[in-house]
């Protein structure tokens, strides 16, 4: 595979990220030249915590310390939170994306993949252009493939059923129209009545009620491979509404992975200088302010002498006070890990917490001398592995390539959910030998094994104590929990006592799973600073709060 397509080959659409519950354009904001606003002067150099050192925790930093706020970031663990690349054991290097590994080129994440100069090239999917074979293993029948026209007739059969089922129940063509348009009145009207009609709906549940899905076959063969970026089974539980989020929002379409490591955007980010900067002296960094190193993880947060601000508690035991506190690790933290005062969040927001569900996602890594999947076996004339979607233990197989005199990484299984569950209990060893068994069923005649140069490297994110699950993914009727979680930058109409202390990351978004949505609750969390501190966004450049009215998710 060649790799001279970089994501400037390939303009963003310009759809792309902009969500039907809330159609905010937030590349526009980013990228006026008035900027994202401003704070009253006397208030440069206030200190605003930001707990967490993820994606989203490093945008609202970044971004803070643009407007002449002292940002000061707490992380538990290491600054990147969920777009952590590792390296093996004897080669450092990071190249296993233990979470985050896949994005469409949707405007506000490369935004930042932008100016931090990162390059990134087409992921290898199932079925994708940049994909040399996909392999189809389901019931014990394997099935090669280059692209789609290569599979038997039912899995074009079931493609056709679920482009029938969103046209039929989802008006796809007239939402994907309008999207494009970005015709704001068309956008809220469909989505509404969607949300109203479906929102008590399991995927599995609409894929049913359509009589495109109507055989069984058809929905085991949909649940395994899927549309976009691979099976959705593990999926079928959940609200059909997030799974029309990432239809119509196209974050499963065309998707990219960053040459040398997901992670780089949240840490590049920390040591990036910016050029526009207000207050601050030229060179200033996120990593400057910190001395290079982000405050330990918050053990405790309360509110401050006479109720003003927030008191946070450090694991050091160091304790700072802050008018203005944004938390962006995953939510169940403030129920079980961070003593907090009731009266951090009022409690239509402690519910919205206490219901939010998790997916869970286990990854399974290994380096090889070289990619050996690329060579031709001579019987079939075909390469001798390809990217692979089993029912079987291992789910996943996805292929990395960096040329041919280079190491390969092969992401030996990716499951989700109970089959997470199943290799949970595994050391990275165990899981090795189990998923190996497996897939010598598919590759009788590979021997994976001989081309691994380092120890095996995975990861269950429901087990990772700071985080308890991979990503937020809603179930039917949880839509009044996430329309609280995201509108929480909206704080005027909130009682005195709970007013400067925002929520924003994945957890808070519409459509967990996806960096591109964590992004976009940080900007809302932005302005929410912003309005706490009295500053305000420049009149030609509105910000998601000013248009909150027009734009508001609906109310059902
Ligand atoms: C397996 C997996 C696969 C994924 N695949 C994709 C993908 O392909 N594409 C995509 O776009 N998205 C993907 N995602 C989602 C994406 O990774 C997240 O949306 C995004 O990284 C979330 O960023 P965040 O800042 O909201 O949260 P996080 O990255 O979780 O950041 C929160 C930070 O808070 C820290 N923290 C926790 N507790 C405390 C504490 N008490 N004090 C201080 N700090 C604390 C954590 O250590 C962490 O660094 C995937 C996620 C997973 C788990």
């Amino acid at each position: 595979m060649g790799f001279t397509s970089t994501i400037t080959d390939d303009e963003p659409a310009p759809t792309a990220g902009l969500s039907p519950d809330f159609p905010f354009v937030y590349e526009e904001w980013l990228n006026h030249r008035a900027g994202l606003g401003a704070v009253p002067v006397e208030r440069h150099g206030t200190e605003v915590a930001v707990i967490g050192g993820g994606i989203s925790g490093m945008v609202t930093a970044y971004e803070l310390m643009k407007l002449g706020l002292r940002p000061v970031v707490y992380e538990i663990e290491e600054l990147g939170g969920r777009m952590r690349t590792v390296g093996f054991e004897g080669h450092p290097e990071p190249r296993a994306e233990l979470g985050s590994m896949r994005f469409s080129p949707s405007a506000t994440l490369f935004h930042y993949v932008n100016k931090l100069g990162l390059k990134a090239v087409p992921f290898p999917n199932p079925l994708a252009d940049a994909t040399p074979s996909t392999v189809i293993n389901l019931r014990g029948e394997t099935h090669w493939a280059r692209g789609p026209e290569d599979l038997p007739l039912t899995f074009q059969q079931v493609s056709d059923a679920w482009s029938k089922a969103l046209h039929e129940k989802a008006d796809l063509p007239v939402m994907m129209g309008a999207m494009e348009r970005r015709d704001i009145s068309v956008i809220k009207a469909l989505w509404n009545r969607t949300v109203r009609e479906l929102e008590n709906q399991s995927f599995y549940g609409f894929l049913t009620s359509t009589a495109a899905f109507s055989s069984f076959e058809q929905r085991e063969i949909f649940g395994q491979v899927g549309f976009g970026c691979g099976g959705w089974d593990t999926d079928f539980t959940n609200s059909v509404l997030d799974v029309l989020r990432v239809v119509y929002t196209e974050v499963g379409d065309k998707q990219y992975r960053i040459i040398g490591g997901s992670q780089q955007v949240p840490t590049g980010l920390w040591s990036h200088e910016p050029e526009e900067l207000v207050h601050w002296p030229a060179g200033t960094s996120l990593a400057r302010l910190h001395d290079g190193k982000p405050m330990p993880g918050v053990c405790r947060i309360s509110r401050g002498g006479g109720g003003a601000g927030y008191l946070i508690e450090d694991v050091s035991g160091g304790v700072r006070e802050y008018p203005v506190a944004v938390f962006t690790a995953q939510s169940w933290n403030l129920l079980s890990r961070i003593q907090c005062d009731p009266d951090l969040l009022p409690s239509d927001l402690w519910t919205a917490v206490e219901r939010t569900h998790y997916m869970g996602s286990s990854k399974l890594f290994v380096l090889t001398d070289r990619p050996f999947w690329r060579d031709r076996d001579e019987k079939t004339g075909r390469d001798v592995m390809g990217m692979t979607l089993t029912d079987r233990l291992p789910r996943g197989v996805y292929l990395f390539d960096d040329g041919p005199d280079e190491p390969g990484v092969m992401c030996l299984s990716y499951t989700w959910n109970d089959d997470s569950l199943k290799v949970a209990t595994l050391t990275a060893e165990e899981r090795l030998e189990v998923v190996l068994a497996s897939l010598a069923q598919i590759y009788p005649d590979v021997d994976i094994r001989s081309h691994i140069v380092a120890p095996p490297v995975s990861v269950t994110w429901e087990t990772e104590p700071n985080f308890m699950g991979a990503f937020k993914s809603s179930l039917p009727g949880q839509y009044r929990y996430q329309r609280a979680l995201f509108t929480n930058f909206m704080q005027d109409g909130f009682d005195a006592k709970h007013r400067g202390f925002l929520m924003a990351g994945d957890d808070i978004s519409w459509l967990g799973g996806f960096a591109e949505n964590a992004v976009e609750t940080a900007l809302n969390a932005v302005w929410g600073v912003m309005r706490h501190l009295g500053g305000a966004t420049h009149p030609d450049n509105p910000g998601p709060g000013d248009l909150f009215d027009e734009l508001a998710p609906v109310v059902i």
